[in-house]
């Protein structure tokens, strides 16, 4: 192994340009959906959801919407995952009641944020079924 790529396995200085920070945000990205199964369960209810929409014809704004929704939980099950590895680095899996605290309100947007999207889906998939029958 020579010493660039050592170098690439330990790098903790800045990113020396957009290739390198993109190359770095998509490692991240596979990371967490190989490490968290809510991310890889709520992607798969996303991919039915596009699925189910495709054959509801839906309106363009429909489209946006689910779209934002589905955007919405993933990015907020994103930073919960942050929040998880931070807490766990900061107490190294030590009991705290701060770091239980975080956790929990942590967990708590990615509930708030599901429970927008399933509104959102309900009057959306609604919305097309009272227009269609
Ligand atoms: N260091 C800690 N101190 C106190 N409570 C903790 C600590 N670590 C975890 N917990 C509690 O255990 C729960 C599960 O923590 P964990 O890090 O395993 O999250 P998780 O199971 O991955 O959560 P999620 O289902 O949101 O992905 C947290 O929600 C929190 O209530």
């Amino acid at each position: 192994m020579n010493s660039d790529s050592n170098a690439k396995k330990t790098q903790t200085d800045k990113n020396r340009n957009f290739n390198q920070s993109t190359h770095h945000a998509l490692d991240g990205i596979i990371t967490a959906f190989k490490e968290e199964a809510n991310l890889r369960r709520d992607f798969v209810i996303a991919m039915v959801v596009l699925v189910a929409g495709y054959f509801a014809r839906l309106h363009y704004l429909d489209w946006l919407f689910l779209i934002l929704a589905i955007f919405m939980v993933l990015l907020a099950e994103f930073w919960n995952t942050v929040m998880e590895h931070f807490v766990d680095l900061l107490v190294d899996r030590q009991f705290h009641p701060l770091a239980k605290k975080i956790k929990d309100i942590s967990a708590g947007s990615v509930l708030i944020g599901a429970c927008l999207a399933v509104i959102i889906g309900c009057v959306v998939f609604g919305h097309a079924v009272l227009y269609y029958f």
